[in-house]
């Protein structure tokens, strides 16, 4: 896959040139892989494989317009990672223009399956429904019940309250704004290592695809206390994982891991979602562990490796869906971003989230369809805002993985590139730049305390 771009952004690009009605996101996403993410080679396979099925022919526009509901897509992104993958500083003449009507995705990620393509044998899905087949199967681990029940609950009506004012990320595809089916919002710790005020509007400025934002707000009062239950699980785990050279290496020598900042992401309905991405390692740094926490309406969970290309003949990747329950915690661990992509896809139905408490004393209690997902993070000191490339169009790069070609966990590749395209009305430049640890100062890594 061009890790260039989002899975999202790929899959929107083979769609254009489908000249049949888009299969689904799962069909479109194995065909790229099959092609190694060559986008025009990817649209023929599918063009191919459908016309010899006699399949009608159709093009994207005339597929859109064919739509129910014509409303302007949303795309399920790359977060901050990526949605993240989708942060980028705005010009403030592109902000006018967000005004501007925006373009709808999501049509062409739950377009209805097509046949089975023989010609992309494909694994089937397999569900994940404990603990046990998580850690087996991917490099996450599934925490049950993880808050005490009354925690869980309040802050799950605290986020839900604050949800109603957050807002959908939007950026530049090509030439049209799209925006993500799904709200979200940034939150920064007090007294978090990452020294200025300015440092962290940077960082927030990037999770809302560098739309300008006030400064993030401060962890509420629930979301502090779940955040220090959260951390001691995420460092019970890690003692006895096996640790990556590239994971940093703090000075605490005390707690492994600690969370400086959260994003947090409300998903409405069945309908909203977020597409496969890997979250962008901007501030994260190499092999980040990220512990997602999931309050709420359960909703699915996927995952799916991204083969290496020199693996590509040899095996395929499989999906992974794990149900996640209100009050659960997955924690990616170290790798996950390296090597999978995970998305939380829509679905047909949802059961409704009824919580055991009412939001006040004596107040009725609601049933919910809404997924409230906290996804703590560390931002690396030495991956601080100030340190951070700027590209030709003087915005800050953003740090990505290469996936396709996975080294031995020392050698792996991340590169800084331009962000700025998806802001820029579409216009970025093509600065391109390798991460080099060692020459850009940054550390330490698990690997030079292992030397030292
Ligand atoms: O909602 C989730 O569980 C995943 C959210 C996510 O992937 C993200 O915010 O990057
Ligand atoms: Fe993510």
């Amino acid at each position: 896959m061009d890790d260039n771009h989002d899975t999202d952004t790929l899959l929107a690009l083979v769609s254009s040139l489908l000249i049949i009605a888009p299969p689904d996101a799962v069909v479109m996403l194995d065909a790229l892989i099959e092609c190694n993410g060559d986008v025009a080679a990817t649209a023929q396979l599918l063009n191919q494989a459908a016309n010899s099925r006699k399949r009608k022919r159709t093009n994207l526009d005339s597929w859109l317009l064919k739509s129910p509901n014509q409303k302007p897509v949303k795309i399920p992104t790359d977060s901050e990672h990526s949605k993240s993958d989708k942060d980028t500083a705005v010009p403030s003449s592109s902000r006018a223009s967000m005004n501007s009507q925006t373009m709808d995705l999501m049509p062409i990620l739950r377009a209805p399956p097509s046949k089975k393509n023989t010609a992309l044998p494909q694994l089937p899905p397999l569900l994940l429904s404990n603990p046990n087949l998580v850690a087996q199967n991917t490099p996450c681990t599934l925490h049950l019940s993880v808050l005490p029940p009354k925690l869980a609950c309040r802050l799950f009506y605290a986020m839900l309250r604050a949800s109603e004012g957050w807002q959908r990320n939007k950026w530049w595809l090509f030439d049209r704004l799209v925006e993500s089916p799904h709200r979200t919002a940034f939150f920064a710790r007090k007294d978090d290592g990452v020294d200025s005020n300015e440092s962290w509007q940077q960082a927030a400025q990037f999770w809302y695809n560098g739309r300008m934002t006030e400064a993030p707000d401060q962890f509420p009062t629930a979301m502090e206390e779940a955040c220090i239950i959260v951390e001691s699980i995420v460092n019970q785990e890690l003692k006895h994982r096996n640790r990556f050279p590239l994971e940093w290496a703090g000075d605490d020598v005390d707690q492994t891991w600690r969370a400086n900042v959260a994003a947090s992401n409300c998903y409405e309905g069945s309908k909203e979602a977020v597409g496969f991405h890997s979250d962008q390692m901007t501030y994260l740094g190499p092999y980040p562990t990220i512990a997602s926490l999931s309050l709420g309406t359960e909703r699915i969970f996927r995952l799916r490796e991204v083969i290496p290309t020199d693996q590509l003949g040899v095996r395929r990747a499989r999906t992974f869906n794990i149900p996640l329950p209100h009050n659960s915690l997955t924690i990616m661990h170290a790798s996950c971003q390296e090597g999978f992509k995970h998305s939380v896809p829509p679905q047909r139905a949802i059961d409704l989230y009824r919580p055991a408490f009412p939001e006040h004393p004596g107040a009725e209690i609601q049933a919910s369809n809404c997924r409230i997902n906290i996804t703590f993070r560390f931002y690396r000191p030495d991956f601080r805002p100030p340190t951070i490339p700027r590209c030709k169009c003087g915005i800050p790069t953003v740090l990505r993985a290469d996936m396709k070609n996975r080294g031995d966990a020392r050698t792996d590749r991340y590169w800084w590139s331009c962000y700025a395209g998806a802001q820029n009305e579409g216009k970025g430049c093509n600065y391109w730049k390798l991460l080099d640890m060692k020459a850009e100062g940054r550390g330490p890594c698990l690997c030079d305390k292992q030397q030292a």
